[in-house]
């Protein structure tokens, strides 16, 4: 036996078509989404991933705007800009590419974005919301990992889910979500006493700690579903995910390859998230 491997490209390019149709929908009723994306510096990766944006915002017929900062740009300045997109109607969602250059203080700039326009989910009110469940913007990347289990047959309800990592982009939201979808959960870190063992006690495992290959088969319950949202760039130029894809994929029921399982989501649910506030923005739906 061998997993079923969750195609996270698939997966999005079906979800992109479902957003598509739906704004060609808000398109005849004169609503156009709005995506603002601002990127300081130059980090190759991050000038990758701010192209994707701008893409895919073409590709959907979502309004778009790209901002690209020096990277010795003030704090004080780019919290103007920010301050500037919060009042500007056509845009309904404000990114800023993480990270940020060492001179910006990060929490600063994600307090100041407006929290309807928060489509990535970092506002401290945003978080809040997850918290509590109101519905609110949820992070990208947490809220594909969900789709992915879902959408491939695998509902986290009643299930036991692990969590490796407890970071605030990642590894906290996933695990309120999938509280939210009625698993029992644990969370996991670099402290966790016998992190195998407790992995394997898990029918969902959720790695993101950014240990590359970290999570071996026997970690892993014969059957469980293996999402891994690690990306880490190898010696080779190669990327690898947390998990050790090759040792894990003969024991797991479901497992997520890298890159093509999480990564692809992150763009898609922030299109996602960009088309919700547009319609809120405009009381519809
Ligand atoms: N403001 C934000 N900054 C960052 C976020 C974010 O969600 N908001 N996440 C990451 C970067 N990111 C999007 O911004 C992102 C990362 C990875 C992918 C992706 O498609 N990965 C592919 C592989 C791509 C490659 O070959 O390098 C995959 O895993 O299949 C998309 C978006 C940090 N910053
Ligand atoms: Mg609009």
């Amino acid at each position: 036996m061998s997993a079923q491997i969750i195609d996270g490209k698939s997966i999005s390019n079906a979800i992109r078509e479902e957003i598509k149709r739906e704004t060609a929908d808000l398109l005849e009723k004169g609503i156009r989404p709005g995506l603002a994306v601002v990127l300081v510096g130059e980090d190759p990766a991050s000038q990758v991933y701010v192209r994707n944006k701008a893409k895919a915002c073409e590709d959907l017929g979502f309004y778009s705007e790209v901002h690209r900062l020096p990277a010795d740009t003030s704090q004080a300045d780019l919290l103007a800009l920010i301050a500037r997109l919060n009042g500007e109607a056509e845009i309904n969602g404000i990114l800023v590419q993480l990270p940020l250059p060492k001179h910006i203080e990060e929490k600063a700039v994600i307090d100041a974005i407006s929290v309807d326009k928060d489509v990535d989910g970092f506002h401290p009110v945003s978080v809040g919301n997850l918290m509590i469940g109101d519905d609110s913007l949820l992070p990208c990347t947490p809220a594909g990992v969900i789709e992915l289990l879902k959408r491939s047959g695998v509902s986290p309800a009643g299930k036991r889910a692990v969590v490796i990592g407890r970071s605030n982009i990642v590894g906290k939201p996933v695990s309120m979500l999938l509280l939210r979808e009625n698993a029992t959960v644990t969370i996991a870190h670099s402290r966790t006493p016998n992190l195998p063992a407790v992995a394997r006690e898990a029918d969902i495992v959720i790695a993101a700690v950014g240990v590359p290959k970290l999570v071996k088969r026997d970690w892993v319950k014969p059957g469980a579903a293996v999402i891994d949202v690690g990306i880490n760039r190898q010696e080779d130029g190669k990327l690898c995910g947390d998990v050790d894809y090759e040792d894990v994929l003969p024991v797991a029921g479901w497992i997520t390859p890298v890159p093509g399982g999480v990564g692809p989501m992150t763009i898609t649910m922030l299109m996602q998230n960009t088309l919700k506030a547009a319609k809120r923005a405009h009381g519809v739906g």
